[in-house]
Protein backbone atom coordinates (compact mmCIF):
# COMPACT_ATOMS: atom_id res chain seq x y z
CA UNK A 1 0.00 0.00 0.00
CA UNK A 2 1.13 3.65 -1.00
CA UNK A 3 0.07 6.01 1.72
CA UNK A 4 -2.45 9.17 0.60
CA UNK A 5 -0.17 12.61 1.41
CA UNK A 6 -2.02 14.82 3.96
CA UNK A 7 -1.23 18.30 2.43
CA UNK A 8 -0.60 20.66 5.53
CA UNK A 9 0.19 23.40 3.13
CA UNK A 10 -2.71 23.66 1.42
CA UNK A 11 -5.17 22.82 3.98
CA UNK A 12 -3.32 25.61 5.84
CA UNK A 13 -4.13 28.03 2.67
CA UNK A 14 -7.76 26.93 2.98
CA UNK A 15 -7.88 27.55 6.75
CA UNK A 16 -6.48 30.91 6.35
CA UNK A 17 -8.61 31.69 3.63
CA UNK A 18 -11.61 30.81 6.17
CA UNK A 19 -9.83 33.05 8.82
CA UNK A 20 -9.51 36.29 6.10
CA UNK A 21 -13.27 36.02 5.53
CA UNK A 22 -14.60 36.34 9.40
CA UNK A 23 -11.97 39.18 9.86
CA UNK A 24 -13.47 41.20 7.00
CA UNK A 25 -17.25 40.60 7.91
CA UNK A 26 -15.36 41.61 11.77
CA UNK A 27 -14.10 44.96 10.23
CA UNK A 28 -17.29 45.79 8.26
CA UNK A 29 -20.15 44.53 10.32
CA UNK A 30 -18.54 45.13 13.61
CA UNK A 31 -15.30 47.57 12.91
CA UNK A 32 -13.25 45.20 14.74
CA UNK A 33 -10.03 44.29 13.75
CA UNK A 34 -8.26 41.21 15.70
CA UNK A 35 -4.62 42.17 16.86
CA UNK A 36 -2.14 39.28 17.47
CA UNK A 37 1.36 40.47 19.31
CA UNK A 38 4.24 38.21 19.80
CA UNK A 39 6.81 38.45 21.41
CA UNK A 40 9.97 37.48 20.81
CA UNK A 41 13.27 37.60 23.51
CA UNK A 42 16.93 37.20 21.95
CA UNK A 43 17.91 36.30 19.13
CA UNK A 44 17.47 32.67 17.86
CA UNK A 45 17.68 32.68 14.11
CA UNK A 46 15.40 29.82 13.78
CA UNK A 47 13.04 31.90 16.30
CA UNK A 48 13.13 34.85 14.12
CA UNK A 49 12.50 33.07 10.90
CA UNK A 50 9.37 31.97 12.46
CA UNK A 51 7.89 34.98 13.89
CA UNK A 52 8.64 36.62 10.82
CA UNK A 53 6.42 34.32 8.76
CA UNK A 54 3.78 34.86 11.35
CA UNK A 55 3.72 38.71 11.41
CA UNK A 56 3.80 38.39 7.42
CA UNK A 57 0.59 35.30 7.73
CA UNK A 58 -1.07 37.69 10.18
CA UNK A 59 -1.20 41.04 7.88
CA UNK A 60 -2.29 38.66 5.00
CA UNK A 61 -5.79 37.74 6.35
CA UNK A 62 -6.32 41.46 7.29
CA UNK A 63 -5.38 41.29 10.86
CA UNK A 64 -3.32 44.05 12.97
CA UNK A 65 0.04 42.75 13.80
CA UNK A 66 1.99 44.05 16.91
CA UNK A 67 5.74 42.48 16.93
CA UNK A 68 7.66 42.77 20.42
CA UNK A 69 11.40 42.02 19.99
CA UNK A 70 13.10 42.46 23.11
CA UNK A 71 16.88 42.32 24.24
CA UNK A 72 18.04 38.01 25.37
CA UNK A 73 19.09 40.21 28.44
CA UNK A 74 15.71 41.53 29.39
CA UNK A 75 14.46 41.28 33.01
CA UNK A 76 11.63 39.07 33.91
CA UNK A 77 10.41 42.44 35.20
CA UNK A 78 10.25 43.88 32.21
CA UNK A 79 8.65 41.23 30.11
CA UNK A 80 5.64 41.04 33.00
CA UNK A 81 5.40 44.60 32.50
CA UNK A 82 4.94 44.72 28.99
CA UNK A 83 2.33 41.77 29.05
CA UNK A 84 0.50 43.79 31.49
CA UNK A 85 0.60 46.52 29.03
CA UNK A 86 -0.90 43.81 26.23
CA UNK A 87 -3.14 42.39 28.50
CA UNK A 88 -5.05 45.76 28.68
CA UNK A 89 -4.67 46.95 25.11
CA UNK A 90 -7.99 46.57 23.18
CA UNK A 91 -6.11 46.16 20.14
CA UNK A 92 -4.65 42.75 21.00
CA UNK A 93 -7.16 39.87 21.02
CA UNK A 94 -4.14 37.19 20.86
CA UNK A 95 -0.69 37.54 22.73
CA UNK A 96 1.70 34.79 21.84
CA UNK A 97 5.46 34.56 24.22
CA UNK A 98 7.73 32.72 21.20
CA UNK A 99 9.45 29.71 23.35
CA UNK A 100 11.64 28.87 24.55
CA UNK A 101 12.81 31.73 26.50
CA UNK A 102 16.49 32.31 27.63
CA UNK A 103 17.59 29.80 30.87
CA UNK A 104 16.99 33.52 33.25
CA UNK A 105 13.44 33.56 32.43
CA UNK A 106 10.85 31.23 34.28
CA UNK A 107 8.68 30.30 31.28
CA UNK A 108 5.73 29.31 33.30
CA UNK A 109 5.30 32.25 35.49
CA UNK A 110 5.78 34.51 32.02
CA UNK A 111 2.79 31.99 30.80
CA UNK A 112 0.39 32.29 33.30
CA UNK A 113 0.89 36.00 33.51
CA UNK A 114 -1.09 36.30 29.91
CA UNK A 115 -4.89 36.86 30.23
CA UNK A 116 -6.14 33.20 29.36
CA UNK A 117 -8.83 34.96 26.97
CA UNK A 118 -5.64 36.22 24.83
CA UNK A 119 -3.25 33.30 24.97
CA UNK A 120 -3.47 32.50 21.84
CA UNK A 121 -1.03 29.38 22.14
CA UNK A 122 -3.09 28.07 24.77
CA UNK A 123 -0.59 27.36 27.20
CA UNK A 124 -1.82 29.18 30.32
CA UNK A 125 -2.85 26.74 32.85
CA UNK A 126 -6.63 27.90 33.15
CA UNK A 127 -6.58 26.98 29.06
CA UNK A 128 -4.97 23.60 30.23
CA UNK A 129 -7.58 22.96 32.79
CA UNK A 130 -10.22 23.53 30.83
CA UNK A 131 -9.06 22.06 27.83
CA UNK A 132 -8.89 19.06 30.35
CA UNK A 133 -11.99 18.93 31.74
CA UNK A 134 -13.79 20.00 27.90
CA UNK A 135 -14.65 23.89 28.99
CA UNK A 136 -14.44 25.73 25.97
CA UNK A 137 -10.86 27.15 26.34
CA UNK A 138 -7.89 28.29 23.79
CA UNK A 139 -6.72 25.23 22.44
CA UNK A 140 -2.66 24.92 21.48
CA UNK A 141 -2.57 25.50 17.88
CA UNK A 142 -0.39 21.96 16.65
CA UNK A 143 -2.81 19.54 18.67
CA UNK A 144 -5.23 21.73 17.17
CA UNK A 145 -4.04 21.70 13.53
CA UNK A 146 -3.82 17.55 13.50
CA UNK A 147 -7.42 17.74 14.90
CA UNK A 148 -8.68 19.48 11.89
CA UNK A 149 -6.68 17.46 9.63
CA UNK A 150 -8.10 14.19 11.19
CA UNK A 151 -11.66 15.45 11.44
CA UNK A 152 -11.12 16.22 7.39
CA UNK A 153 -9.72 13.02 6.52
CA UNK A 154 -11.58 11.02 8.79
CA UNK A 155 -14.88 12.72 9.07
CA UNK A 156 -15.76 10.94 12.82
CA UNK A 157 -13.15 9.74 14.93
CA UNK A 158 -15.11 8.13 17.16
CA UNK A 159 -13.68 4.13 18.71
CA UNK A 160 -10.34 4.33 16.36
CA UNK A 161 -7.25 3.87 18.88
CA UNK A 162 -4.99 6.56 18.66
CA UNK A 163 -1.74 6.04 20.05
CA UNK A 164 0.77 9.81 20.67
CA UNK A 165 4.16 9.20 21.13
CA UNK A 166 5.58 12.31 23.29
CA UNK A 167 4.36 13.61 26.25
CA UNK A 168 4.72 17.33 26.19
CA UNK A 169 3.07 20.09 27.56
CA UNK A 170 2.88 22.17 24.18
CA UNK A 171 2.14 19.10 22.21
CA UNK A 172 1.28 15.52 23.78
CA UNK A 173 -0.68 16.14 26.19
CA UNK A 174 -2.88 18.71 24.78
CA UNK A 175 -3.33 16.52 21.36
CA UNK A 176 -4.10 14.03 23.58
CA UNK A 177 -6.83 15.66 25.24
CA UNK A 178 -8.04 16.21 21.82
CA UNK A 179 -8.56 12.65 20.91
CA UNK A 180 -9.97 11.76 23.96
CA UNK A 181 -12.87 14.78 23.11
CA UNK A 182 -13.44 12.80 19.52
CA UNK A 183 -13.81 9.41 21.29
CA UNK A 184 -10.75 7.64 20.54
CA UNK A 185 -8.91 5.22 22.58
CA UNK A 186 -5.94 7.07 23.14
CA UNK A 187 -2.57 5.74 24.66
CA UNK A 188 0.44 8.36 25.34
CA UNK A 189 3.79 6.84 24.85
CA UNK A 190 6.81 8.03 24.87
CA UNK A 191 10.97 7.77 24.76
CA UNK A 192 10.72 5.13 27.96
CA UNK A 193 7.95 3.49 27.02
CA UNK A 194 8.10 -0.37 27.50
CA UNK A 195 7.59 -2.11 23.71
CA UNK A 196 7.12 1.13 21.92
CA UNK A 197 7.16 -0.82 18.66
CA UNK A 198 3.99 -2.65 19.51
CA UNK A 199 1.65 0.04 21.04
CA UNK A 200 2.03 2.13 17.92
CA UNK A 201 1.51 -0.79 15.85
CA UNK A 202 -1.74 -0.86 17.55
CA UNK A 203 -2.67 2.61 16.64
CA UNK A 204 -5.12 3.75 14.01
CA UNK A 205 -3.85 6.77 14.56
CA UNK A 206 -0.43 7.46 14.97
CA UNK A 207 0.75 11.15 16.56
CA UNK A 208 4.58 11.44 16.60
CA UNK A 209 6.04 14.00 18.45
CA UNK A 210 9.13 12.80 20.38
CA UNK A 211 11.86 15.37 18.90
CA UNK A 212 13.98 12.69 17.03
CA UNK A 213 14.90 12.63 13.77
CA UNK A 214 12.82 9.39 11.32
CA UNK A 215 12.76 7.62 14.96
CA UNK A 216 9.38 5.80 13.75
CA UNK A 217 10.07 3.33 11.20
CA UNK A 218 7.62 1.74 8.59
CA UNK A 219 7.49 -1.42 10.19
CA UNK A 220 5.71 0.12 14.18
CA UNK A 221 2.64 1.55 11.63
CA UNK A 222 -0.35 -0.65 11.63
CA UNK A 223 -1.32 -1.02 7.44
CA UNK A 224 -4.18 1.91 6.48
CA UNK A 225 -3.06 3.70 9.53
CA UNK A 226 -3.44 7.53 9.21
CA UNK A 227 -0.03 9.21 10.32
CA UNK A 228 0.39 12.48 12.30
CA UNK A 229 4.57 13.56 11.68
CA UNK A 230 4.29 16.32 14.26
CA UNK A 231 8.75 16.12 14.34
CA UNK A 232 10.86 19.54 12.66
CA UNK A 233 14.11 18.10 13.11
CA UNK A 234 16.79 20.31 11.21
CA UNK A 235 19.81 17.56 9.66
CA UNK A 236 22.89 17.43 8.20
CA UNK A 237 22.63 14.43 5.15
CA UNK A 238 24.77 14.55 1.97
CA UNK A 239 26.35 17.94 3.44
CA UNK A 240 22.84 19.52 3.24
CA UNK A 241 20.68 20.46 5.75
CA UNK A 242 17.26 18.65 5.64
CA UNK A 243 14.38 19.27 7.58
CA UNK A 244 12.90 15.31 8.50
CA UNK A 245 9.82 14.31 11.07
CA UNK A 246 9.74 11.83 13.92
CA UNK A 247 8.81 9.63 11.22
CA UNK A 248 10.75 7.68 8.83
CA UNK A 249 8.98 9.04 5.92
CA UNK A 250 9.77 6.74 2.93
CA UNK A 251 9.22 3.48 4.56
CA UNK A 252 6.51 4.48 7.02
CA UNK A 253 4.34 5.39 3.21
CA UNK A 254 4.29 2.03 2.19
CA UNK A 255 2.39 0.79 4.97
CA UNK A 256 0.68 3.89 6.12
CA UNK A 257 -3.18 4.57 4.83
CA UNK A 258 -2.24 8.17 5.21
CA UNK A 259 0.76 10.41 6.65
CA UNK A 260 1.87 14.00 6.61
CA UNK A 261 4.77 15.04 5.36
CA UNK A 262 7.53 17.13 6.73
CA UNK A 263 7.55 19.83 5.63
CA UNK A 264 4.06 20.85 4.33
CA UNK A 265 2.74 18.78 6.90
CA UNK A 266 1.67 20.04 10.46
CA UNK A 267 4.13 23.29 10.63
CA UNK A 268 2.06 25.47 8.21
CA UNK A 269 -1.30 24.36 10.29
CA UNK A 270 0.05 25.55 13.18
CA UNK A 271 0.64 28.83 11.84
CA UNK A 272 -3.10 28.70 10.62
CA UNK A 273 -4.64 27.76 13.73
CA UNK A 274 -2.89 30.68 15.60
CA UNK A 275 -4.52 32.90 13.35
CA UNK A 276 -7.85 31.30 13.89
CA UNK A 277 -7.61 31.22 17.45
CA UNK A 278 -6.50 35.11 17.21
CA UNK A 279 -10.02 35.37 15.46
CA UNK A 280 -11.79 33.38 18.00
CA UNK A 281 -10.43 35.42 20.63
CA UNK A 282 -11.22 38.56 18.91
CA UNK A 283 -15.18 37.22 18.69
CA UNK A 284 -15.43 36.30 22.11
CA UNK A 285 -14.09 39.89 23.34
CA UNK A 286 -16.52 41.52 21.41
CA UNK A 287 -19.51 38.86 22.69
CA UNK A 288 -19.86 37.94 18.96
CA UNK A 289 -20.91 34.73 17.46
CA UNK A 290 -17.75 31.83 16.88
CA UNK A 291 -15.99 31.17 13.43
CA UNK A 292 -17.93 27.68 12.88
CA UNK A 293 -15.04 24.78 12.07
CA UNK A 294 -12.18 26.99 13.28
CA UNK A 295 -12.24 25.99 16.95
CA UNK A 296 -12.18 22.33 18.56
N1 LIG B 1 4.89 30.21 21.97
C1 LIG B 1 5.24 29.45 20.93
N2 LIG B 1 4.28 28.93 20.13
C2 LIG B 1 4.62 28.17 19.04
O1 LIG B 1 3.73 27.68 18.31
C3 LIG B 1 6.01 27.95 18.75
C4 LIG B 1 6.96 28.53 19.63
N3 LIG B 1 6.54 29.26 20.70
N4 LIG B 1 8.28 28.36 19.42
C5 LIG B 1 8.78 27.68 18.25
C6 LIG B 1 7.81 26.63 17.77
C7 LIG B 1 8.09 26.15 16.36
N5 LIG B 1 6.89 26.41 15.60
C8 LIG B 1 6.76 26.18 14.23
C9 LIG B 1 5.61 26.46 13.51
C10 LIG B 1 5.53 26.26 12.14
C11 LIG B 1 6.58 25.77 11.44
C12 LIG B 1 6.49 25.56 9.96
O2 LIG B 1 5.60 26.09 9.31
N6 LIG B 1 7.39 24.78 9.35
C13 LIG B 1 7.44 24.53 7.92
C14 LIG B 1 8.87 24.52 7.43
C15 LIG B 1 9.63 25.77 7.74
C16 LIG B 1 11.08 25.67 7.29
O3 LIG B 1 11.32 25.39 6.12
O4 LIG B 1 11.96 25.90 8.15
C17 LIG B 1 6.86 23.16 7.58
O5 LIG B 1 6.85 22.29 8.46
O6 LIG B 1 6.47 22.96 6.44
C18 LIG B 1 7.74 25.46 12.12
C19 LIG B 1 7.83 25.66 13.49
C20 LIG B 1 5.98 27.03 16.44
N7 LIG B 1 6.47 27.20 17.67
Amino acid sequence: MTASIIDGKEFAARVRAKVAEHVTALKEQHGVTPGLAVVLVGEDPASQVYVRSKGKQTVEVGMASFEHKLNADTSEADLLDLIAKLNADPQVHGILVQLPLPDHLDSDLVINAIDPAKDVDGFHISNVGMLGTGQKSMVPCTPLGCLMMLRDHHGSLSGMNAVVVGRSNIVGKPMAQLLLGDSCTVTIAHSRSKDLPAICQGADILVAAVGRPEMIPGDWVRPGATVIDVGINRIERDGKTRLVGDVHFDSAAQVAGAITPVPGGVGPMTIACLLANTVTAACRAHGLPEPEGLTA
